[in-house]
């Protein structure tokens, strides 16, 4: 990034942005207004401190991610609570006192990409970005950064159920990003095998049933993510590329995968909302034990 630029190749176009500044040490740089983390969850405790020192005073941090976010319980009364830390996301508890949940923003990401070399991504679909707080509201910060997003041709919106929408996303991700990462096949070839067409739609009907308890009704979107799996994140219908998960991409590069943010949590939730999910239970140790393989 620093000698080329970041490029994105999409078929929509192509394009070359040169960062103002571009290092890998956050201590070089002034104090921001929002900062953005895409970060891999696994990732994001152990840059907890760095996250909050780069926060300017009323500065917040958006947490662009797949699953369960560290803050999920923060609810707006109040972040000392110890019962709000997910100990599965956040062991330390270091986000949740370096850069605290009032300073947290979410963020849903439909839009499927992939580092092909440093500083090139390549985009293959979507671009949809749900933010909220965690509160729920519509607060005057959320819009200023929408504002900002939407100026730079990313379809973001602001809305006021960020839970509902991430147990949706997680209709996706839980049974996409664990079948292709664990067969290594793309998501356009799960839907070629009878056996895992099925084990696909048992996940998704577990989801749902989380999320019901959870007071989300999922029903619809649990339908329409059955019938056309293949479009993997697709919100607008496009035909799919061949998309590789996230999940799929740790996998083949021997990297941390998000098992706990995307499966572990969602599990966990199950079990304390006495929620049946025999599928789940399999895929969890299952991919705990690849993820186990892959860092070795
Ligand atoms: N990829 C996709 O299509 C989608 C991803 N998501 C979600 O978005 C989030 C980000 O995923 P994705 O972009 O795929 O992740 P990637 O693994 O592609 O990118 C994460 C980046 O973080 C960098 N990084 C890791 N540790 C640090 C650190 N301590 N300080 C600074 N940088 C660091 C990595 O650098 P390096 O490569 O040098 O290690 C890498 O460039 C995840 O939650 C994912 O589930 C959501 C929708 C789609
Ligand atoms: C597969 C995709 C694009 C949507 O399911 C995704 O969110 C990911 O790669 O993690």
């Amino acid at each position: 990034m620093q000698s080329s630029g970041l490029s994105l190749l999409s078929a929509e176009g192509e394009f070359v942005v040169r960062p103002a500044h571009a290092t890998d040490d956050p201590g070089t740089l002034p104090p921001q207004d929002t900062v953005f983390v895409t970060l891999k969850a696994r990732a994001q405790p152990a840059a907890a401190r760095a996250i909050a020192s780069l926060l300017a005073p009323g500065g917040v941090a958006v947490f662009a991610n797949n699953g369960i976010p560290w803050w999920w319980n923060h609810r707006g009364d109040g972040d000392a609570a110890p019962v709000g830390k997910l100990p599965l996301l956040d062991p330390e508890g270091a986000l949740w006192s370096h850069v605290g949940p009032r300073r947290a923003i979410g963020c849903v990401v439909y839009s499927a990409n992939e580092v092909v070399r440093p500083g090139v991504v390549r985009h293959a679909a979507n671009n949809q970005w749900l933010l909220g707080e965690p509160d729920g509201r519509l607060s005057p910060r959320l819009q200023e950064i929408v504002a900002v997003l939407r100026a730079a041709q990313v379809r973001a919106e602001a809305v006021t159920d960020l839970r509902a929408r991430i147990w949706a996303k997680l209709l996706r991700n839980a049974p996409l990003n664990s079948l292709c990462a664990l067969t290594r096949l793309p998501v356009d070839q799960l839907a070629l095998e009878p056996g895992l067409q099925g084990l696909l739609e048992q996940v998704i009907d577990e989801i749902a049933a989380i999320a019901a308890a959870d007071g989300v009704d999922l029903s619809d979107r649990a339908t329409a993510a059955k019938a056309a799996p293949r479009l993997g994140a697709a919100v607008d219908g496009s035909a799919a590329p061949s998309i590789r998960p996230s999940m799929l991409q740790d996998a083949l590069q021997g990297r941390a995968m998000e098992v706990e943010a995307i499966l572990g949590q969602v599990q966990q939730f199950a079990r304390e909302r006495g929620v049946a999910t025999p599928v789940l239970d399999l895929l969890v140790p299952l991919v705990r034990g690849l993820d186990r393989a892959a860092r070795r």
